[in-house]
């Protein structure tokens, strides 16, 4: 379905120099500056995925969108999308791709969503029963069925993004493409959107390559991860996995009536946040028998229990750990 082969992609851009000396020399001789953006980047995905694509800002993610819809081209290496190339921009290729980016409509802002639709059922020749089958059944499905005829400024934004998504799906297409899909949007139109793009993969084998900085879409939608941080894949694998590899440890918060030392069997004991409270971090995949043996037997507990490190927090670790190394 989506293959990379060693793709780089690199930006060229004019050097700008300082100072109107600079700027006149800049009249005259340009010089250019090459900035690598994605580094041999290699993957493949199969039919009916749903594959996250993460990573801190300027890491690419966008890249690598522009090239799987062909609004670049790669500069080394060799993708191939549905059978396509997608830089041929081919009408075949389009027809069977669906693109949402959060940060830019593709409804028209004066008109009802409902005008738009009926130009992408006219550009994409969708027969007349086959397109108000499909449009009433994901209205319902969003709860947009009174909305169709209001002008798309005066919609709010969870429903304007709805209408998005319905606009990029309309034409059966085999690969979704969303970047930054619920980007502003309250926690409920983010479920609803969650919901209805599982119930497209599962309905309709749809591929979907989300990318998002919101790590409650991508545990609600995704089996397969991909990081991607300074234009390379830093992981491309299940999430569970990911969790295991990267997680370094959960914490064990203990409830106690009194005091407890700072250290105890070589366990830092530090203060939580509520009175006789305490956080004891354990490395990943360690046994905490002893240690709860040992706290029960020695001090007044009145409770304790497991608190796992947040995914976002592991995700976050990933990133901020890869900056340092490479600084
Ligand atoms: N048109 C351009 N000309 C030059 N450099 C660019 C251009 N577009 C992007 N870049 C650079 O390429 C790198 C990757 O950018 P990209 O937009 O793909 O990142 P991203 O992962 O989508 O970031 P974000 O999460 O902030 O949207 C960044 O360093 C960015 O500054």
């Amino acid at each position: 379905m989506i293959s990379f082969k060693n793709v780089s992609f690199s930006y060229k851009s004019f050097k700008k120099q300082v100072g109107i000396r600079g700027t006149l020399k800049d009249l005259f001789k340009r010089e250019h500056v090459n900035h690598t953006a994605l580094e041999n980047i290699t993957f493949e995905a199969e039919k009916g995925e749903i594959l996250a694509l993460v990573g801190p800002n300027g890491a690419g993610k966008t890249t690598l969108i522009k090239l799987l819809v062909g609004l670049i081209e790669p500069s080394t290496g060799n993708i191939d999308v549905l059978g396509f190339n997608p830089y041929k921009k081919s009408n075949k290729y389009l027809s069977q791709i669906g693109l949402v980016m959060g940060q830019k409509s593709q409804l028209t802002w004066e008109l009802p969503a409902i005008d738009t639709l009926h130009l992408i059922k006219a550009i994409y020749r969708i027969d007349s029963k086959d397109f108000t089958e499909r449009l009433n059944y994901f209205l319902n499905l969003l709860n947009l069925k009174d909305k169709v005829a209001v002008p798309v400024r005066k919609l709010s934004l969870g429903e304007r993004m709805k209408f998005e998504l319905i606009a990029s799906v309309i034409h059966y297409p085999k690969l979704l493409i969303l970047d930054e899909p619920t980007i502003g949007l309250d926690i409920e139109s983010q479920r609803a959107i969650h919901k209805f793009l599982l119930h497209l993969n599962q309905t309709e084998k749809t591929t979907i390559l989300i990318t998002s900085h919101y790590m409650r879409d991508i545990e609600a939608l995704a089996k397969r991860i991909m990081i991607l941080i300074n234009g390379q894949i830093k992981y491309d694998g299940d999430i569970k996995q990911l969790v295991n590899t990267f997680n370094k440890g959960n914490t064990i918060i203990v409830k106690t009536k009194s005091e407890l030392p700072d250290e105890i069997l070589g366990y830092k004991i530090k203060r939580g946040s509520e009175e006789n409270s305490w956080e004891i971090l354990l490395q990943a995949g360690e046994s905490y028998y002893e240690l709860l043996s040992y706290l029960t037997n020695n001090f007044q507990i009145e409770s304790f229990h497991m608190k796992e490190t947040p995914f976002e927090d592991i995700i976050f670790n990933i990133f901020t750990e890869t900056k340092e190394s490479s600084s």
